[in-house]
């Protein structure tokens, strides 16, 4: 998906919500267990009570690697099912010396049609450019992420006297453009969101930490939002664990359309 569909969806269902698929075997309901592929019967349940509510969704490949293989059969079944028009993440946080991100850019963009990955910024350019290779696919580059560890370095005061997360911003914007190159931006650092926009006034941001973490929503969008949309919103426990019954997916999908409530009356504001 390029930039120009990605802003047209986020126009057309007035939502910039990103439904984190951060699927637990131990937390999914129990009557799931019964079915051949519980992990894919819940995402599948997911997606459709939440579908007419968000633009994106992320698997955090962690959840399905920690299965061995039926959690990848399980993660590719998902990738196979979620629609054309939704813009999909794998939140995999990869990086390496260049022919080894070449092997992990294949798999996710070639084997498994992600339309995105996440990817740390520490081993630098070489690392990161065998992703921007592949057309119509995107890089999600860790800048500010939303732990409390990621104090430990990413404030750190350079000689510059820049912060570190923000010489990331400024080195990466030579690797890529816009069109294929987002950040991570945590919502739990809503006092940064302003400086950042304008480091990065027309990338997208993917902003996870709202639900759960306690990111302020209202906060990140007065500064995150742009022309374009320019944010994608991830909750991954806060919608998919409302509920441990039978009801979950009602339960989820209530969650997602409040979110994409809210998200609406503050995409009025910017257009
Ligand atoms: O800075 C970051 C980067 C990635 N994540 C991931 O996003 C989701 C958040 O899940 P919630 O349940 O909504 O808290 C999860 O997959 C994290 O690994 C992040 O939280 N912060």
């Amino acid at each position: 998906m390029n930039y120009q569909e990605l802003s047209h969806q986020i126009n057309s269902k007035s939502s910039y919500l990103c439904v984190g698929l951060d699927t637990d075997i131990n937390k999914i309901p129990q009557q799931l267990l019964k079915e051949k592929d519980p992990i894919f019967e819940f995402n599948k349940q997911i997606i459709d009570a939440t579908i007419d509510y968000a633009v994106a969704y992320k698997p955090n490949i962690a959840f399905y690697e920690a299965l061995g293989i039926k959690g990848w059969e399980s993660l590719q079944k998902t990738i196979e099912y979620l629609p054309k028009d939704v813009f999909t993440i794998a939140d995999a946080k990869r990086g390496d010396i260049g022919n080894t991100s070449k092997m992990y850019a294949k798999a996710f963009f070639e084997q498994m049609n992600f339309d995105s990955i996440t990817v740390a910024p520490y081993m630098g350019s070489d690392s990161v450019e065998p992703f921007l290779e592949f057309e119509d696919k995107w890089v999600i580059l860790l800048a500010l992420t939303s732990n409390e560890g990621g104090k430990d370095f990413q404030f750190e005061e350079l000689k510059s006297g820049e912060t570190l997360y923000q010489k990331v911003l400024d080195v990466s914007q030579k690797w890529g453009t816009k069109e294929n190159l987002m950040y991570v931006v945590g919502a739990t650092r809503s006092k940064e969101f302003q400086e950042i926009r304008k480091s990065v006034p027309d990338h997208f941001l993917l902003v996870p930490g709202v639900g759960a973490q306690g990111g302020d929503l209202e906060e990140l969008s007065k500064y995150g939002l742009n022309e374009n949309g320019g944010l994608l919103v991830n909750s991954s426990r806060g919608i998919i664990y409302g509920s441990s019954d039978t009801n979950f997916a009602d339960v989820a999908g209530a969650k997602a359309k409040a979110i994409q409530e809210e998200m609406k009356g503050y995409l009025e504001r910017v257009c």
